[in-house]
């Protein structure tokens, strides 16, 4: 694992848990239901990440709220909410502020307790393969929390495991979480294991034009998760999820 990642780690055990919140069950919205409609529209599915690190600060809540309506506005079919405050610059607050844009709300954070799951509301939550976690474990106890699990992986072998698990969502990250590089063709090479298994299939990172957007479609994804792009502009959505 990259330095980076073992920071953010130790970061997150030294400053303990959050408060416990218990997630409304009637409140929770369906990722491939959303995505589902975005295609019906003609549109991409496309999970749009508020991504805080990319602007290099934290945002005041108001911003969140915006980038938010932004994305609901221009058809993304879920938002993606980084809560890691260390590196990432996010927090829970934000995933708060986000849901109520209407769309359903994936907590991308680094789990490693069960602990954390509790932390904050969300329709889906990440799970990261690379983070050597008891996936068939963390997958029911997300359930149990009414959140959606989404299972990250970046090598074969981890899909292998995320598909021995009851996963239904798998995310094939392009970003290696060891050397930090980005390369599209990740996804191209792991996803024809994962469409023949039958699970919901997002490609994760790295997607920077309607190109690339289309690449990933093409190559089985049944939505693209985007972050860096849309911090610059939230109306680049409106060019990249066109079909
Ligand atoms: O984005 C990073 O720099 C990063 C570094 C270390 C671990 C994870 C990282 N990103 C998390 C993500 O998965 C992305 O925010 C997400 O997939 C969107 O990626 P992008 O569109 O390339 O910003």
């Amino acid at each position: 694992m990259h330095s980076l990642i073992d920071g953010i780690l130790e970061a997150s055990r030294a400053r303990g848990p959050a408060a416990t919140e218990l997630w409304p069950a009637e409140e929770r919205r369906d990722l491939v239901a959303s995505a589902a409609e975005a295609k019906r529209n003609g549109l991409i599915p496309i999970i749009a990440e508020i991504k805080p690190k990319a602007l290099g600060r934290t945002l005041a809540q108001e911003e969140v709220a915006t980038y938010a309506r932004a994305y609901a506005q221009y058809g993304a079919c879920a938002i993606s909410v980084l809560t890691e405050p260390t590196h990432f610059k996010g927090s829970l607050e934000n995933a708060r502020t986000a849901r109520r844009a209407g769309l359903p709300v994936l907590r991308k954070d680094f789990i490693f307790s069960e602990v954390q799951l509790s932390e904050v509301q969300a329709d889906l939550v990440l799970l990261i393969a690379a983070l050597d976690i008891d996936l068939d474990r963390f997958v029911a106890a997300a359930r149990d929390l009414g959140m959606e699990p989404l299972v990250e992986v970046h090598s074969e072998k981890e899909m292998e495991r995320a598909l021995s698990t009851e996963a239904r969502i798998i995310g094939i990250n392009n970003r290696n979480l060891k050397t930090l590089e980005v390369d599209l063709e990740t996804f191209e090479r792991l996803a024809p294991r994962a469409r023949d298994a039958g699970v919901f299939l997002v490609a994760e990172s790295g997607v920077h034009s309607p190109e690339d957007a289309v690449r990933m479609v093409r190559a089985g994804a049944d939505a693209l998760l985007v972050g860096t792009e849309l911090m610059a502009g939230p109306e680049r959505l409106g060019e990249l999820n066109r079909l």
